[in-house]
């Protein structure tokens, strides 16, 4: 049998008193597209720091193909995380140097052939760009990495309706066969059709996770009108 991607055993991560992640147990396998989503709060940002091992569980497990998060499977991970973590002062060809020297894994030629495509300077430095503009520097890095896990959190929130669809492409195209990439979006009819399989959060549980065809049939809905009906103020 095929070894899972991740493996969450009874995952819980408390900030005082409210568990942002509650009693998670779930295993993910490796080859699939799977939307992270639920509401402000329901704990995706949460689990992305948990996975990349940027924070620590207060209870229970978490493997990445078998190990728990560490210096090695931080390599095997490329993350977007929901804030921008690049020095603004720096020029976009000195960043993508940066992650040239960091990452063995980067692949640089493919990095600058997507930014020539999305029509971003490579001299410009980041504090000149828009902020759709940095977005997609962010998300160019990201997947110019032959990672095994790509953990997307909100990967084009502020990019404009034109260019979403390019960067959907540019996703779909880069990840590298036999990886897993967890994207967590609230643009769910924009993404919605790349998805394999969703999670569905909601305070930190378990709401629902299965293949999106499975959604579609058991709900007869999209599953931007199926998130809207659930998680409905
Ligand atoms: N460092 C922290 N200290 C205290 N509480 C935190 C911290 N980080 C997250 N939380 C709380 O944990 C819960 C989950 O937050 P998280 O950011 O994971 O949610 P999210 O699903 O990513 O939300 P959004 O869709 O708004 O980005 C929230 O109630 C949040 O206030």
């Amino acid at each position: 049998m095929n070894e899972p991607m991740i493996e969450l055993k009874n995952l819980t991560k408390s900030f005082g008193k409210k568990n942002a992640i509650d009693n998670l147990t779930l295993t993910l396998p490796k080859g699939k597209i799977i939307g992270l989503l639920g509401p402000n709060g329901s704990g995706k940002s949460t689990l992305f720091k948990i996975l990349n091992g940027l924070l620590e569980p207060t209870e229970g497990e978490v493997t990445i193909e078998g190990t728990k998060p560490s210096t090695a499977t931080k390599n095997v991970i490329s993350y977007l995380p929901e804030r921008t973590y690049l020095n603004e002062w720096m020029k976009v060809y000195e960043i993508m140097d940066f992650f040239a020297d960091f990452y063995e894994d980067f692949q640089k030629e493919k990095a600058y052939s997507m930014l020539e495509k999305l029509s971003i300077d490579p001299k410009a430095s980041l504090k000149t760009l828009s902020k759709g503009n940095k977005e997609k520097v962010q998300l160019i890095l990201v997947m110019s990495r032959r990672a095994k896990l790509y953990l997307l959190d909100e990967p084009i929130g502020g990019v404009d309706p034109a260019a979403r669809d390019f960067i959907l492409s540019t996703i779909l195209n880069n990840y590298e066969e036999g990886s897993t990439l967890i994207i967590s979006t609230h643009l769910i009819s924009d993404i919605e059709k790349i998805f394999d399989e969703v999670i569905l959060l909601k305070d930190g549980q378990l709401y629902d996770y299965a293949p999106v065809e499975d959604l579609r049939e058991r709900s007869g809905k999209s599953i931007d009108e199926l998130f809207r009906e659930v998680f409905r103020c």
